[in-house]
């Protein structure tokens, strides 16, 4: 499988703090990867520099062959990078519809506004709501949508089911797996272990700023015990 986001030796700071300790991480295109690890690790501050939002950092980014430490935040959507953060960032005074259509499509292969509805036929019911009005759910599943249609490559996500209810996590279980049907590749930070366990094809675990260790989701069963104890679950 060839490589979509080659990660080598990744370093970060918040001011003075260094925050990533050489984080390596290779996602194959296609793939569906999901970070683990205990809270304060640097998994959002993973994904916060990949955007290139943080922007103190040193090492390697590589995006489809391409060197993204170059590229400035605003040039990172038209190569295919879409980030969803944790505040999901929806336009309160905006409708599902105005949210959907705000960003403007970076590449080919975006979803049409047809394609999203089929994949989330509630955001079709609440298409003329605005962002006030609509549940956390609701809010988690525009915020990817918003992105889907922009035509992304690599989607990264950070704990999408925070705080849903678990009728709508497996809503989004549901959706994340079609989406690798369509040969999405997506990289997500998940405190929720089962979701976890049932879209990701394999797992990388942080701890203090650095990738600990790495497996499949085959290898899951039996790294159980170790998991509970690194994770603190
Ligand atoms: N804006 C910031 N300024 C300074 N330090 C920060 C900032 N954001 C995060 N940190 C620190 O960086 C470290 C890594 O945080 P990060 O949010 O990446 O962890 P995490 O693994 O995603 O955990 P969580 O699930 O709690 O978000 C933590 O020690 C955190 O306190």
């Amino acid at each position: 499988m060839a490589a979509l986001l080659e990660i080598n030796n990744l370093n970060a700071w918040y001011g003075e703090s260094h925050v990533l300790h050489g984080v390596n991480m290779t996602i194959g295109e296609g793939e569906m990867v999901t970070i683990l690890g205990r809270n304060g690790v640097g998994k959002t501050t993973t994904l916060r520099t990949i955007t290139g939002i943080l922007r103190k950092r040193r090492g390697e980014i590589r995006l489809n062959g391409h060197d993204m430490m170059q590229v400035p935040l605003h040039r990172t959507a038209h190569h295919g990078l879409g980030y969803v953060p944790e505040e999901r960032g929806i336009f309160a005074s905006l409708n599902v519809i105005e949210n959907l259509m705000l960003p403007p499509a970076v590449g080919d292969g975006g979803m049409s506004l047809d394609e999203i509805f089929e994949l989330f036929p509630n955001l079709h019911e609440r298409r003329n709501s605005p962002g006030t009005r609509l549940s956390g759910g609701e809010q988690q599943m525009l915020a990817m949508a918003r992105i889907l249609r922009t035509g992304v490559k690599l989607l990264l996500l950070d704990e999408p089911t925070e705080g849903l209810a678990p009728v709508i996590v497996q809503r989004i279980g549901d959706v994340l797996k079609k989406l690798k049907e369509r040969g999405m590749t997506v990289l997500l930070v998940e405190q929720n272990f089962r979701f976890a366990a049932r879209v990701a094809d394999r797992f990388y675990v942080m701890d203090h700023g650095m990738v600990v260790s790495e497996f499949p989701v085959g290898e899951l069963p039996e790294r159980m015990d170790t998991l509970h104890t690194v994770l603190g679950v």
